[in-house]
């Protein structure tokens, strides 16, 4: 959670995004694309997804020192970061690739469950100190029907529900 370095929330309702390295599995882009689903669904807003040029939101698989100030920890401890809404590094996302990335619920951490949280935060949402806040700070496996708490939903809207008068 660095949104201390951006601003609250996107002034626009269209976010592109793109990855910086295309990995070639393609059960990852279905699972980001399933996290940004969830957030449009709450918010709103519309998530257009790039392979060329700069996007609002880069998605990228780094290991340790990785070019910002918060060099990830190997397997386990961390797993991701984002940054809040903004301009330059605003809403880029960072997973951590030495962990084992699953799309099911056994071995390894859940790349759609680690994404929707990261996503909350790229589009301006805080940690919630509620187990059952998709922004709880420690990894928890969930089922996709009930990742976003009452709680998340009511905060997105906050942020998001009414188009903004661009
Ligand atoms: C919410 C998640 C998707 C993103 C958060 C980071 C975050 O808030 N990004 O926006 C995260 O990685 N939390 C750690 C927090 C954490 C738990 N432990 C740690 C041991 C060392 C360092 C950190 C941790 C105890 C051991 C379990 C380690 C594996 C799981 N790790 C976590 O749950
Ligand atoms: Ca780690
Ligand atoms: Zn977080
Ligand atoms: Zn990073």
């Amino acid at each position: 959670d660095y949104s201390h370095t951006q601003g609250t929330r996107w002034n626009k309702n269209v976010l592109t995004y793109r990855y910086t390295r295309d990995l070639p599995r393609s059960a990852v882009d279905s699972l980001i694309q399933s996290a940004f689903n969830v957030w449009a669904r709450a918010s709103g807003l519309t998530f257009v997804r790039l392979r060329t040029n700069s996007a609002d939101i880069m998605v990228e698989f780094a290991t340790n020192a990785h070019g910002d100030f918060y060099p990830f920890d190997g397997p386990r401890g961390t797993l991701a970061h984002a940054f809040g809404p903004g301009l330059g590094a605003g809403g880029d996302t960072h997973f951590d690739d030495d962990e084992r990335w699953t799309a099911g619920e056994k071995t390894g951490f859940n790349l759609f469950v680690v994404a929707a949280h990261e996503f909350g935060h790229a589009l301006g949402l805080k940690h919630s100190r509620n187990p059952a806040s998709v922004m709880y700070p420690t990894y928890k496996m969930s089922r996709p029907s009930n990742l976003l708490s009452r709680e998340d939903v009511a905060n997105i809207n906050a942020l998001y529900s009414k188009p903004f008068l661009s």
